[in-house]
């Protein structure tokens, strides 16, 4: 309890890191005042060495004010120009797009015109094709482009991958996810389809990474899914989606997610986010894979055996910057990693473009199985598809076909 107490003083107050002599900080602008941006962005940059958070852009000038007075943001552009003129900013290095996911395409291409690293929230985009296009043009740029997929960057999911690919339980034989959050915390209008929102985009994406991660591969079919879309006066946003995968070796797949999970006794909230992995010779556990760093557990039983439970909050190897204090969210090392790929080229950990383009043509396939439509495609693309032919003969090096996507 007291670790627990701990970790989230120090989440919540982090102690501000001293510059490393001789390196220039990666100078970050942040483009809108979602509430996300403190937990991925603010805190984890002012506990890290060599990253700066100078400029942030947005389309009211009152709300981007007060956000940047109360973060101490010395830098700000508003109005219906605020995004664009954030993203030409010469005083930023690289942009954190936490917009809502049908806007990330067109600011995502903007930023990378405009010559700036980015570090896009989840799920990069509506559509396979748009990731593709734009990793295609950070890589054409010379330029990082990052899926926030923070999750992956933690020790605690690193561990767990370790378990498994240690072989010695044995090979995967099924794996289940668990993705419940209670009601309340997220809600939706009727504009959110448009958006890009639904439980599968907002959190699914989680359940689906972790499968892909934990089992080393892609999908092979979705052989299920069904949803409720139970939100109010809104019909075709998911709440609740359940879905069962076959992954290559005879991996059988499940996942769960609710945005809307009903309280227990009327009163207690309902949070689970885990992974059960059942191998050949025992199973391994992890809970709380969305937030490992406030406490989680690693629980391995071997067949016949007893429960061995670990932790992971660190690094236990690599140097001082990388391997992280017990406090570090998943957000400080995913910026760990985003600067060190910027910076040097080495980060710890990725989540590559063939992740981010192979995940988001997953989670539509995952939708029509449920019988509900994929989320549109940016209006921005559309508009400046002109080369897509070049890019549709490339993006079948994915094993992606992109007829009929739009
Ligand atoms: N990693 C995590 O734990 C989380 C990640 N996310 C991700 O962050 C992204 C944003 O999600 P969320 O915060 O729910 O999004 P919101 O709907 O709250 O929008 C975020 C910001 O986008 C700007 N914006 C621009 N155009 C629109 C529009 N048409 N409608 C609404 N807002 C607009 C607004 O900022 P302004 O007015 O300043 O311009 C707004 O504050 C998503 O990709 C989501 O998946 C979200 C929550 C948690
Ligand atoms: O990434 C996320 O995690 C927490 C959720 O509440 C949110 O909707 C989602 O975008």
């Amino acid at each position: 309890m007291a670790g627990f107490i701990k970790r989230m003083y120090m989440t919540m107050n982090p102690p501000k890191a001293p510059p490393t002599p001789g390196v220039k900080p990666l100078r970050f602008g942040i483009l809108s005042t979602a509430d996300i941006c403190v937990q991925a962005l603010i805190q984890p940059a002012h506990s890290l060495p060599d990253i700066e958070v100078v400029a942030i852009g947005g389309r009211s000038k009152e709300k981007v004010e007060t956000f940047a007075k109360k973060h101490g943001i010395r830098k700000i552009h508003s109005g219906p120009e605020g995004y664009q003129n954030l993203v030409d900013d010469p005083d930023i290095d690289a942009v954190y797009i936490p917009l809502p996911n049908t806007l990330h395409y067109e600011w995502t291409i903007k930023a990378l015109l405009g010559g700036k690293h980015v570090l896009v929230e989840k799920p990069i985009a509506n559509t396979p094709e748009e990731a593709f296009r734009m990793h295609e043009l950070a890589e054409e740029k010379g330029l990082v482009l990052l899926e926030a997929m923070h999750i992956r960057f933690h020790p605690a999911i690193q561990r767990v991958k370790s378990l498994v690919t240690s072989g010695e339980h044995g090979p995967i034989k099924k794996i289940s996810t668990k993705l419940l959050l209670p009601k309340g915390l997220n809600k939706y209008s009727e504009s959110d389809f448009d958006l890009g929102k639904g439980s599968i985009m907002d959190i699914g994406c989680y359940n689906l990474e972790i499968l892909r991660f934990l089992t080393s591969s892609d999908p092979l079919s979705v052989d299920s899914a069904s949803c409720e879309a139970t939100w109010p006066g809104v019909e075709n946003l998911d709440t609740l989606a359940t879905s069962t995968l076959s992954f290559p070796n005879g991996i059988t797949a499940d996942m769960t997610c609710n945005i809307d999970t009903p309280f227990t006794l009327g009163f207690i909230p309902n949070f689970d986010f885990s992974v059960h992995i059942e191998c050949e010779r025992g199973t391994i556990n992890m809970s709380n894979f969305m937030a490992p760093s406030l406490f989680h557990s690693i629980t391995v039983k071997e067949t016949g055996g007893h429960n061995r439970t670990e932790k992971a909050f660190r690094f236990t190897d690599g140097d001082e910057l990388t391997r992280g204090e017990e406090w570090w969210t998943t957000f400080h090392y995913q910026l760990t990693a985003f600067r060190d790929r910027v910076l040097t080229n080495e980060p710890r950990t990725w989540y590559s473009k063939e992740d981010s383009v192979v995940e988001a043509a997953w989670l539509q396939k995952i939708y029509s199985k449920m019988g509900m439509d994929v989320r549109p495609h940016s209006e921005y693309f559309l508009k400046t598809r002109a080369d897509s032919a070049e890019y549709e003969t490339r993006i079948e090096a994915f094993g992606i076909t992109t007829a009929g996507m739009g």
